[in-house]
């Protein structure tokens, strides 16, 4: 049995998550913490891995707890940089064997979707990426779509393409952010759970890549796999697409 700790185990995802381990044959329940629970009463002793789905203030934190304490991690938390990731890289160094995996989205759908897009990017002039999410989201744009941004950013400049055609001057323009060169545009919408569509464009022709994700179930065969996996690629891994392809 993998047994499995839950760091923000009271929230949306983190309710989903105890939910699916309960459903798995292979798995038992560790510990479950809220926001004043200490992450380092987690330790190899009562968990094999921990599952964070908490805050993108939070989870830094968590995240360097949880390699001091030598137990593999498996993450769905946002708010990830390239300094932060460093900082994870780091402290991984002096714990060889130790996993830690993040994906900033464990649904299927989304991984696919992204995987196409980038496939897709160097055939076309124009490439605007918008994500739609439920309102009680705390960040913008979602880890997804920066994601997402970034993979079409790299495959364009594979393909040695110059930046994207777009006449706007205002000085204040509403354009969304700009990721790596690519427009990227949140809509929080209630209603909605997690959505997103990348836009591509040619002369006279378009495509739509669009991923939508309707219940948070969708997430969890993405989450259970990780977990399985937990300690197979040591060091610090960023993206589900790993495990997949
Ligand atoms: N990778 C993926 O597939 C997905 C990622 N997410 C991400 O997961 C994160 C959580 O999303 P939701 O569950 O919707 O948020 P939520 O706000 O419903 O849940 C977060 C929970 O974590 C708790 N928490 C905050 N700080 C904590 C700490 N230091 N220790 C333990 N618990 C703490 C909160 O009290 C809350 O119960 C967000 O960053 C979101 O973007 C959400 C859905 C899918
Ligand atoms: O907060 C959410 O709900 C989601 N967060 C992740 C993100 O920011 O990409 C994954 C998914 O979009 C749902």
């Amino acid at each position: 049995m993998i047994r499995v700790s839950v760091l923000g185990a009271g929230g949306r995802m983190g309710t989903e998550v105890v939910r699916a381990l309960k459903d798995a044959q292979d798995m038992q329940t560790a510990l479950l913490l809220g926001p004043d629970d200490d992450p380092s009463s987690i330790n190899p002793s009562n968990t094999d891995v921990a599952v964070d789905f908490t805050s993108p203030d939070a989870v830094l934190r968590n995240t360097l707890t949880l390699i001091g304490q030598g137990v593999h991690s498996v993450i769905g938390t946002t708010g990830w940089t390239k300094e932060r990731l460093d900082q994870v890289r780091q402290a991984l160094d002096g714990h060889p064997g130790l996993s830690v995996f993040i994906a900033p989205n464990f649904a299927i759908s989304a991984v696919l979707a992204d995987r196409f897009a980038a496939m897709a990017a160097r055939y076309f002039e124009s490439a605007e990426v918008v994500e739609l999410h439920h309102p009680d989201k705390v960040d913008a744009p979602s880890g997804t779509a920066l994601g997402t941004a970034s993979a079409i950013a790299e495959a364009r400049r594979q393909a040695g393409m110059g930046p994207m055609p777009d006449a706007t001057q205002q000085p204040d323009p509403s354009r969304g952010r700009v990721v790596d060169g690519v427009h990227v545009h949140a809509v929080r919408l209630r209603g909605l759970n997690a959505h997103e569509e990348v836009l591509m464009g040619n002369p006279g022709e378009q495509l739509t890549i669009r991923a939508d994700s309707f219940e948070r179930v969708s997430f969890m065969p993405g989450v259970l796999l990780a977990v399985r996996r937990a300690g197979s690629i040591p060091g610090l891994t960023v993206g589900l697409d790993h495990y997949l392809f």
